[in-house]
């Protein structure tokens, strides 16, 4: 068997990844914000619900299948768009798409990817959402969706919790760089990882494949990501940006980044078919709310028809029940297939992706449910954490 097959879930995965990876490496995709409190309350947050279990419901046959984006997925789980995946394994973004092809589910591809969407689209048949960053050359945003048109892409996501980088400490304390860079710190570990260190420092590429040939920041040699975020991110980018973009797409559009009702509310006003509750996964204002806690709100706000996707914390099959039964249509990952795809690549995704499907299937028939359409409130129950039930 092999070693990623040992593998029982997230939290195993993440140790394969974290044996394989150069630490700064491993500590780009592990790490948040300041004190990373949002990235741990994200996990925790999901432990302060309990699943309160129908029985008897015959649940032999159980239906997963929903639509996201307007595209139809075989059960409510899509990946989140991640930056410069080329770092994590040399097979980058194409290894991911694969494996969520193969499991029929939405994958979605970063600004900051290191692939170009042409070839992204070419290899990857299945529905596929482009993630859009606004950069300081506005002239990019309206290629982007010409190309994305053309490309076949299905839907557009809009980050919009990253006027500036978060403060990543372990990001600061390692000297990550884009490239990478050899520091007297790192260089212990990147020569403790010469499978990934030889063939990164000796000539693959780390091109930003989507944004390179308009923004050169990185010719003349390595710099930090805080650098090249406060360099090229627009920080100006405002509501009429998203009417804007609503309006050249015309097409099913998600607002990655919305934490409060009020805002879902004015993302669907401004023309976005739906939102990504989402606080980067911890990556960007430490102190953010859990995406879990937000749902109910949202969900009340914009009413049935919009998209309301979960992102960050998602770790376990039953996280991705809690949030449907407090009204999400979908979840999305975005750690837990990284670390599936440093441990062993395609193979590591797939992996994952088995692994969560196995436990939410199995979380449904535990808890009655046949069909995920009949998940409501009434299956979840908040006790917050204190609570005997929990260690
Ligand atoms: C290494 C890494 C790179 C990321 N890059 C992007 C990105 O380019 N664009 C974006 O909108 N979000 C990015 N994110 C955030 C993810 O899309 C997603 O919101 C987050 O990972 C969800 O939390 P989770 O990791 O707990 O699942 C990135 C996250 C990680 C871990
Ligand atoms: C290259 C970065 C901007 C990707 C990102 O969003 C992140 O690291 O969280």
């Amino acid at each position: 068997m092999k070693r990623v097959e040992r593998a029982h879930n997230v939290a195993d995965l993440r140790l394969l990844a974290r044996s394989r990876l150069p630490r700064p490496i491993f500590d780009y995709i592990d790490g948040g914000a300041d004190d990373e409190v949002s990235l741990r309350r994200n996990v925790t947050a999901f432990k302060d619900y309990e699943l309160v279990p129908d029985v008897l419901n015959d649940v032999s046959d159980v239906r997963t299948e929903t639509t996201i984006f307007g595209q139809p997925s075989r059960w409510p789980l899509m990946l989140s768009p991640t930056g410069l995946t080329r770092m994590f394994h040399g097979h980058a973004e194409l290894a991911v798409a694969r494996a969520a092809a193969r499991h029929g589910l939405l994958y979605s591809l970063s600004t900051m990817g290191t692939t170009r969407l042409e070839d992204l689209a070419q290899a990857f048949a299945r529905p596929k959402v482009f993630q859009i960053y606004i950069f300081k050359d506005r002239g990019l945003t309206a290629e982007f969706v010409a190309r994305c048109r053309e490309a076949g892409f299905h839907g557009l996501a809009l980050t919009v919790d990253t006027p500036v980088a978060g403060n990543r400490e372990r990001d600061r304390v390692s000297g990550l760089s884009l490239p990478p860079k050899l520091t007297l710190r790192s260089m212990f570990s990147f020569a403790l990882h010469p499978s990934w260190s030889i063939p990164a420092l000796t000539g693959s590429k780390f091109d930003l494949a989507n944004v390179s040939h308009k923004v050169d920041a990185l010719a003349a040699g390595p710099m930090s990501l805080f650098d090249y975020i406060g360099g090229q991110f627009d920080r100006s980018v405002s509501w009429r940006d998203v009417e804007w973009l609503a309006r050249e797409w015309n097409g099913p559009l998600a607002i990655k980044g919305v934490m409060t009702p009020e805002d879902a509310h004015r993302s669907i006003a401004s023309g976005a078919t739906g939102v990504m509750i989402s606080n980067h996964g911890g990556r960007q204002l430490d102190g953010a709310p859990a995406p879990i806690d937000q749902i109910a709100a949202v969900r009340d706000t914009v009413g049935d028809a919009p998209d309301v996707i979960c992102d960050g914390g998602i770790r376990r099959g039953s996280d991705v029940v809690k949030a449907l039964a407090l009204g999400a249509t979908a979840c999305s990952i975005g750690r837990p297939y990284l670390y599936g795809l440093a441990a062993a690549g395609e193979t590591g995704v797939d992996h994952l992706l088995t692994l969560m499907r196995q436990e939410f299937e199995r979380t449904l028939m535990l808890a009655g449910i046949n069909d995920i359409a009949a998940l409501s409130r009434r299956h979840v129950r908040h006790r917050p954490r204190g609570s005997a039930l929990h260690r």
